[in-house]
């Protein structure tokens, strides 16, 4: 679908008539022009943006101020890496413990990394709409998806922001990655403040599951009505994030909003959902957001989330974190059904146009009341395959109903013949004494 053929509800007051939220998500999505191409085409004008991104009036943020950050009580932890082992462990496992943030400073990785790879995303994002509507799509099992809002059919509101998400592990593309290096001395770390080895969190697993996503937060004509990402955990261990040098990051702390302030070259840090668990609540998962930027420049971060790899080993508090005083808060899980849980059910669709093909969408999709969460798995299917499988669908389905019908004709044979055999067992008991009666009568 071309911008033009695309229309889409603006007016909160006056929604035409049958406005249909799931269908004008689904027709904005499938015009694969991203928040960007939106915005480039004039679908969305300084005083207006569509509907499927406002917010409910009760969660919308309000006025922006364009000169943030703004005071809060609180603030965000920084941490120098150069200063001495026992100093950066206090400090990084206060911050887990807390704010569940920081971010890092004097790591080692030159600034004109960070900048080139922040720079390479903008790029990206600011390619010509033909060019990057090749790269729009949403099935994750490729392991790379470019598109708005990764949950854009499981959320009641759309966010101002594109994404571009890449499975790095355990084959990095870029061997100038940059976070590893940090990600990796930072589990050191917190395994050290949690009192446990060294290498523990890293001996299971935690480091080796990586997916990167890339996010590109263009300008919004109303901030006020819609986020660039809304208020979530990571359910990770830990994630790893660059910003360029545009605000709207913000940290929940307590009942408060706080703005991650920026500092150049500094790398943030912030706990996941099952570096909570396993910690047993020592470290916080905390609940974070993105403001819809209000700036002509646009907003551009680069998050690696660490999870374990094994997927179906089980995790839970680290047994030497559990005590009688403190006795375990989770019990123990597998990564595959956290996360199925956390997105959504896998299932295969067995449907003419789809056949065979996986999807994870939530439970009960497409009926009433149920989430709206649907997403391709697998990639599309050639057009012999969806020929071919239905045919042999409907082949296997034939001759199942065949040998079904085969099978009760053969269970009515048997019963018959069991039948007469009984009345030929009876018919000889009868006669065998009848002939010897008469037999003997001779
Ligand atoms: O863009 C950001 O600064 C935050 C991204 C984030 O929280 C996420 O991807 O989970
Ligand atoms: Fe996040």
């Amino acid at each position: 679908m071309s911008s033009s053929s695309l229309t889409l509800t603006s007016d909160p007051h006056h929604p035409h008539q049958d406005y249909d939220r799931l269908k004008e998500v689904k027709q904005f999505d499938d015009s694969k022009l991203g928040v960007k191409g939106l915005l480039d085409s004039g679908l969305a004008s300084s005083s207006s943006i569509p509907l499927i991104f406002h917010h409910p009036p009760d969660s919308q943020p309000g006025p922006i101020s364009h000169t943030r950050p703004t005071h809060t009580h609180h603030s965000i932890p920084i941490v120098d890496f150069s200063a001495p082992k026992p100093i950066l462990t206090d400090q990084i496992t206060r911050a887990a413990s807390t704010v569940g943030f920081f971010q890092i400073t004097n790591h080692g990785i030159p600034l004109h990394v960070i900048q080139r790879t922040l720079a390479a995303v903008k790029s990206f994002n600011e390619l010509p709409a033909d060019i990057k509507t090749a790269h729009y799509h949403r099935e994750m099992g490729r392991g790379v998806t470019f598109s708005t809002n990764v949950d854009l059919y499981q959320s009641k509101a759309a966010s101002w922001r594109d994404t571009l998400q890449m499975r790095v592990s355990p084959v990095l593309p870029n061997p100038s990655d940059i976070p590893e290096v940090v990600r990796e001395e930072v589990l050191g770390f917190l395994s050290e403040g949690l009192g446990v080895e060294e290498g523990r969190l890293k001996e299971m697993t935690c480091l080796e599951g990586r997916t990167m996503a890339a996010h590109y937060y263009p300008y919004c004509p109303r901030p006020d009505l819609t986020y660039g990402l809304t208020s979530h955990t990571d359910p990770g261990v830990v994630t790893v994030l660059v910003q360029n040098e545009v605000v709207g990051l913000q940290v929940k702390v307590g009942e408060e909003w706080v703005d991650v302030e920026l500092v150049e070259g500094a790398v943030v840090i912030n706990i996941g959902d099952i570096l909570q668990i396993i910690s047993n609540d020592e470290y916080k998962s905390v609940e974070h957001r993105v403001l819809a930027n209000p700036l002509q420049e646009p907003r551009v971060s680069v998050a690696v989330f660490c999870n374990p790899s094994n997927r179906d080993g089980l995790f839970g508090p680290l047994p030497e974190l559990v005590s009688q005083e403190k006795p375990a808060r989770y019990r123990q899980f597998t990564l595959s059904d956290y996360m199925q849980r956390k997105e959504g059910k896998m299932t295969t669709s067995w449907t003419d146009s789809n056949p065979g093909r996986r999807f994870i969408g939530c439970e009960r999709y497409g009926q009433p009341g149920a989430c709206g969460y649907f997403n391709w798995f697998d990639p599309p299917m050639c057009d012999r395959a969806k020929v071919v499988i239905p045919g042999l669908l409907r082949s296997l389905g034939r001759h199942e109903t065949e040998k079904t019908r085969d099978d009760a004709e053969i269970k009515r044979l048997r019963n018959m013949n069991n039948v007469l055999f009984a009345a030929l067992v009876a018919t000889w008991c009868l006669f065998v004494p009848c002939a010897l009666m008469v037999w003997l009568n001779k």
